[in-house]
C-alpha cells in the first residue's frame, strides 16, 4: 500500500509535470526530442525562462529521487567519485569523528575548527564542508552549525568504512592521474608505470607500484586491509555469493582450499562457517597478513579450519593437494603479463580435480546493461586502470588470459542462481560478486 505522504511519489508527479512542459514546448516549436546524436541539443540554446524553470525543477527532483533510492552505503561511494575534494578533506582532517553522533543539532562550524590538530582556514575548510552537504554528506541543521546525515554518521559508526575511505581516497585520487600516465607511459603494462604511481610520486628515486607503495607503510597496509573487508559488508560484494555460487559441499571433506591474495580472509571465514570440514589457507602478503588480527579472532573464538600463511603470487605456489585456489579481485589489479604469471604459478600445484575461481567483475558489452550499473562498473574499471594498469575484463579475455598459460577454461557464471559446472583437470570460472540483471548473457 502506498504511504500517505510519499516523497518519492511526490517527486516522480514533479518530473511528470515538468516532462510535459518541456515536451509541449518541443512540440509547439517544431523541435525534435532531445537525444544525443545531434551536434547541438535545443538545451544550448536559451530558452524562455519558464522553460528553463521546468527543466531545474525536473533535473533536481530527478537527483533527490536517484540519491533516495541509493543506499547510504552505496551513496557513499557514488559522491566520493563525484566529489573527492571534500572527501579528501574530511579524510585526513577527520571531520567526521568531531561532529557530536548523536546531536541533531550537531556543533558550530567555528567550534569544530578548534577541535581539528592543526589551525586551519575556517572560510575555506566550511566551503569544502558545505560542498560536502549539498551531496548529503554531513548537513546544516541551521545556518552555521553542522551536523551529520545519515550517510555521514555512517564513517562514524562503521570503523570499517572509515578504513575504506581512507583507502578509496588514495584509489580514486590515482585515477585522476589517468591522462598524465597513458601520455606518461603509453604502454600501460607495468605496474609501477601507472596513474597510481604517478600520484604518489617517485619513492626513494623510483615509481612504485601500488601494492609497493600501500606496503611501504604498515598504517596504510592495515587501512587497505580493512577497507576491503568493508567492501565485503555491501550487497553487491557480499562475501554469500561466493558461499552460495560454488559447490562447496561437493568437496570431500578435508580439502584443501588456498585463497591466493586473500587479504584477511573474509571469504574463508564466511565459507568455513558454512563448510567446516573443509581447510582454508589464506595466503598473502607479510604486511596485509600480520595486520589481520581481527580475523584472527574470529578464527581462534569460533574454531575455524582457516590459517594465514605469507606466500607471494608472483612465485611459484608451494602447497600441494590443494583442491580450490580463490583467486578473488586479483586478476584485476594485475596487467596480462602479470595475470599470466599468477596464473602460471598455480600450474606446478595442479592435480586432477583442482580448480581454480577466478572472482571479479566481468565487462559487459557497451549499452547491453542498465546506463546507471554500466556507469559504476566503467568507473571501477577506471579506477583498476588507474591504480594497477589493469582492469575488469570482457570474458573472452579471462578465457584467453587462462588458456594462454594452458589452463582449461570452465565457463563462467553469475553465482546467484547459477550451478558451475565441474569439469575434470584444471577448470577455471570466472564469477563476479556484482549483482548483474537476470537474463545478462555471460557467456
Ligand atoms: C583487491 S585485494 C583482494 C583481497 C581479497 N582477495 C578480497 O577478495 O577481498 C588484492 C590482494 O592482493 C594482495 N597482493 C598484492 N600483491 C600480492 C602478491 N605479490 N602476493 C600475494 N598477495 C598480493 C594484496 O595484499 C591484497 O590483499
Amino acid at each position: 500500500m502506498a504511504s500517505a505522504h510519499s516523497r518519492l511519489v511526490e517527486l516522480s508527479t514533479i518530473v511528470s509535470k515538468n516532462s510535459a512542459i518541456l515536451d509541449q514546448y518541443l512540440s509547439d516549436n517544431n523541435i525534435p526530442q532531445p537525444n544525443f546524436d545531434e551536434h547541438d541539443s535545443i538545451w544550448d540554446k536559451e530558452s524562455p525562462p519558464d522553460i528553463q524553470k521546468a527543466r531545474i525543477a525536473l533535473q533536481d527532483a530527478s537527483t533527490e529521487l536517484i540519491d533516495l533510492t541509493t543506499g547510504s552505503r552505496k551513496y557513499l561511494s557514488k559522491a566520493l567519485n563525484q566529489d573527492f575534494t571534500s572527501f579528501d578533506t574530511l579524510y585526513r582532517l577527520d571531520i567526521p569523528h568531531k561532529i557530536p553522533v548523536d546531536d541533531p543539532e550537531g556543533i558550530t562550524y567555528t567550534d569544530l575548527c578548534k577541535k581539528l590538530d592543526i589551525d586551519v582556514n575556517a572560510y575555506a575548510l566550511t566551503r569544502i564542508l558545505k560542498a560536502a552537504i549539498v551531496h548529503h554528506i554531513f548537513k546544516e541543521p541551521s545556518p552555521g552549525r553542522i551536523a551529520h546525515s545519515a550517510v555521514s554518521r555512517l564513517l562514524v559508526t562503521d570503523d570499517l568504512l572509515f578504513d575504506w575511505l581512507g583507502a578509496a581516497i588514495e584509489v580514486v585520487g590515482s585515477r585522476a592521474f589517468l591522462g598524465r600516465a597513458i601520455t606518461q607511459f603509453p604502454a600501460m603494462d607495468e605496474a609501477n608505470r601507472s596513474a597510481a604511481s604517478l600520484n604518489f610520486g617517485k619513492q626513494d628515486g623510483e615509481y612504485v607500484s601500488f601494492y609497493e607503495y600501500v606496503a611501504r607503510d604498515p598504517e596504510r597496509a592495515k587501512r587497505f586491509g580493512r577497507g576491503m573487508s568493508s567492501f565485503h559488508t555491501g550487497e553487491g560484494y557480499a562475501t554469500r555469493h561466493l558461499v552460495e555460487g560454488f559447490d562447496w559441499g561437493s568437496l570431500a571433506p578435508g580439502s584443501l582450499v588456498v585463497d591466493v591474495g586473500g587479504s584477511h580472509g573474509d571469504i574463508d571465514v564466511a565459507i568455513a562457517r558454512s563448510f567446516p570440514g573443509l581447510k582454508f589457507v589464506v595466503q598473502d602478503l607479510e604486511g596485509t597478513i600480520a595486520t589481520a588480527e581481527e580475523t584472527r579472532k574470529i578464527i581462534k573464538d569460533e574454531g575455524l579450519n582457516v590459517e594465514f600463511a605469507v606466500h607471494d603470487f608472483m612465485t611459484p605456489q608451494t602447497l600441494k593437494g590443494v583442491k580450490v585456489f580463490i583467486l578473488r579481485w586479483i586478476l584485476h589489479n594485475w596487467p596480462d603479463k602479470y595475470c599470466e604469471k599468477i596464473l602460471s604459478a598455480l600450474i606446478p600445484a595442479r592435480e586432477p580435480g583442482s580448480r581454480v575461481l577466478v572472482v571479479d567483475a566481468v565487462m559487459p558489452e557497451l549499452g547491453t546493461l542498465p546506463n546507471v550499473t554500466e556507469r559504476d562498473l566503467r568507473t571501477m574499471d577506471l579506477t583498476m586502470l588507474g591504480c594497477f594498469n589493469a582492469g575488469d575484463r570482457e570474458v573472452g579475455r579471462y578465457r584467453d588470459l587462462m588458456e594462454g598459460v594452458g589452463l582449461k577454461f570452465g565457463g563462467c557464471v553469475r553465482p546467484e542462481g547459477s550451478r558451475l559446472s565441474v569439469i575434470e583437470g584444471m577448470c577455471v570460472v570466472v564469477s563476479f560478486p556484482v549483482p548483474f540483471p537476470p537474463g545478462y548473457p555471460l557467456i
